[in-house]
């Protein structure tokens, strides 16, 4: 029996019939934060994807909580303890902040919400199109918070918003973990990124490249650079 949140093993996706990841293995541990770097086209949000039951998976394992959980979809990995903050924000528009964060949930959920995000009372009934893009990113958040996850996947949340914004949206991550959620996070400002994780994951063509303490990667400019750039860490450290 493994407790150990998300334990990926072997795991292989395809798009359009060409692998993206190939045969990964990948632990996102409970209490932990784990960052996924690698550069544009490395199958990051691909991975979050298929994680979540978007997208098959080909061949390989997840287990959260030591249950095979790779052919169920989405909503049921969600029951499980599964949830996906997905590339782009996705409030609704047409619903004031209230709404989106209480639609389909017991009046707890508002409460919960703002022990999370307290700056959104003000705009509990404000629609959500009116509000800044950082504001509804909070709301995103918050959404996928309330249902509880044991391991969240957070695919690229600062995507368009300001750099203040993001220094607010950071250590909450930290915190989610600190409270023993398990979060996998692909963010492109990969120094901030690293500053709230535990470890580092680097995926380079589908598989990984490097893993370790996110500290060490965070100590090593050089491999950082790599990690942006998407070049192999070959001995001769020729570009891939
Ligand atoms: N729907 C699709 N059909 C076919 N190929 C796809 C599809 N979506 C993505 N790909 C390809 O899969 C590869 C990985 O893309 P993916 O978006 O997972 O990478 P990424 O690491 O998240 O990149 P980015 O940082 O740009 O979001 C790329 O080569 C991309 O062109």
């Amino acid at each position: 029996m493994n407790n150990a949140g998300l334990t990926v093993r072997a795991l292989t996706v395809e798009r359009s019939g060409f692998p993206i990841i190939r045969s990964l293995d990948l632990d996102v541990p409970l209490g932990r934060v784990t960052s996924l770097l690698g550069a544009n086209g490395a199958g990051k949000t691909t991975l979050m994807e298929a994680l979540a039951g978007l997208i098959p998976v080909s061949a390989g394992s997840v287990e959260l909580d030591g249950t095979r959980i790779e052919k169920l979809g989405r909503a049921r990995r969600v029951g499980a303890g599964l949830a996906l903050v997905e590339q782009g924000r996705t409030v609704f528009g047409d619903l004031t902040v209230l709404e989106n964060l209480t639609l389909g949930k017991d009046r707890s959920a508002w409460g919960r919400a703002l022990a999370v995000f307290p700056e959104l009372d003000q705009r509990k009934h404000v629609h959500a199109r009116f509000l800044s893009g950082g504001e509804q990113q909070m709301v995103v958040l918050a959404r996928a918070i309330l249902a509880d996850p044991q391991v969240l996947l957070i695919d690229e949340m600062s995507l368009g918003l300001a750099p203040v914004i993001i220094q607010r949206l950071m250590p909450l991550v930290r915190t989610l973990a600190d409270a023993g959620m398990g979060v996998l996070l692909v963010e492109q400002f990969a120094t901030q990124a690293l500053a709230v994780s535990d470890h580092a994951v680097v995926l380079t063509r589908g598989e990984v490249a490097f893993r370790g303490a996110a500290q060490d990667l965070l100590d090593d400019s050089d491999r950082l650079r790599l990690a942006y750039l998407g070049e192999s860490q070959t001995q001769n450290g020729t570009a891939a």
